[in-house]
């Protein structure tokens, strides 16, 4: 039998965006500290709910050291909203590391970023297709850990068309733009992207409208990360930065290459 939703007590809300409210919450049995993700399912036709609940079962099965923990579900049908129970990241999110450095003009230690690149490497079981500095946490030892998984695909209903595509697309890839089929390699090129923010403190591509953030990416030129970052990292970052999608790395390849084994230790 599972958890119910009286046995927590919400203490914040911690996140709110295109798929739901992230709350932390106090589950009251044992005082451990959890979040819960709201989502209202009703206005989802039947295939959208049951692709939603494929989504739910898949989470469930995820178990990856850097993917945050899916635990338990809660459905409330009299206000048709799903709660997607999860582990507690006390690091919060890359956004905010972001947002955090620029307000106070530091930057974020190099091995850090090596790190990062190496625990999410994309390019998983699935495909996560919204690799993005909101959606990378960071738990108490200081893992990075990857949210947010799939339900982003079937919540891309027409119900909720116009809260998915929200947010401008910094990190959409040359070929998605062309409209060609999402592949591991797409999240390899956000992975770039991602880690290049990391670094600048700026996504690569920038523009004031999709048009010419389209061609900016199409081009796939952009500027050298901050000089006080190495050769080596701005050599992985061509990689994944490639315009071709079938010559960026593997997840493997990234995992094997010899600046991220020289830059990482073999623990993390
Ligand atoms: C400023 N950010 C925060 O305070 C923060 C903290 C401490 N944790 C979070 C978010 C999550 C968190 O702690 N665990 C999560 C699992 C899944 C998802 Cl989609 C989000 C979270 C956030 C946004």
């Amino acid at each position: 039998m599972g958890p119910k939703l009286d046995e927590f007590e919400v203490q914040s809300t911690i996140g709110s965006g295109a798929h739901g409210t992230v709350r932390k919450v106090r589950r009251q049995q044992d005082g451990q500290i959890l979040v819960w993700k709201e989502l209202n399912y009703g206005a989802m036709s039947e295939v959208e709910k049951q692709g939603l609940v494929l989504e739910v079962n898949l989470l469930r099965e995820l178990h990856h050291p850097n993917i945050v923990k899916f635990l338990h579900h809660i459905v409330e049908r009299r206000s048709t909203t799903l709660y997607i129970l999860m582990e507690y990241c006390p690091g919060g999110d890359l956004k905010h590391l972001i947002s955090k450095c620029r307000q106070t003009s530091t930057f974020l230690e190099e091995g850090f970023i090596w790190r990062v690149l190496k625990q999410l490497r994309g390019g998983r079981i699935i495909l996560h297709r919204d690799i993005k500095p909101a959606n990378v946490f960071l738990d108490a030892e200081g893992e990075v850990k990857l949210g947010d998984f799939g339900l982003a695909r079937t919540l891309n209903s027409e119900a909720s068309f116009a809260t998915t595509f929200v947010g401008t697309p910094y990190y959409m890839s040359p070929e998605v733009i062309e409209g060609q089929e999402y592949n591991e390699k797409s999240d390899m090129w956000s992975l770039g992207c991602l880690v290049y923010e990391l670094c600048a403190l700026h996504p690569p591509f920038q523009a004031t409208t999709h048009k010419q953030l389209a061609a900016k990416i199409r081009e796939a030129r952009y500027e050298r990360i901050p000089i006080q970052y190495s050769s080596a990292l701005q050599e992985v970052l061509g990689l994944l930065l490639t315009y071709e999608d079938f010559l960026r790395p593997t997840a493997l390849m990234v995992l094997h290459h010899s600046a991220v084994v020289a830059h990482t230790s073999s623990k993390n």
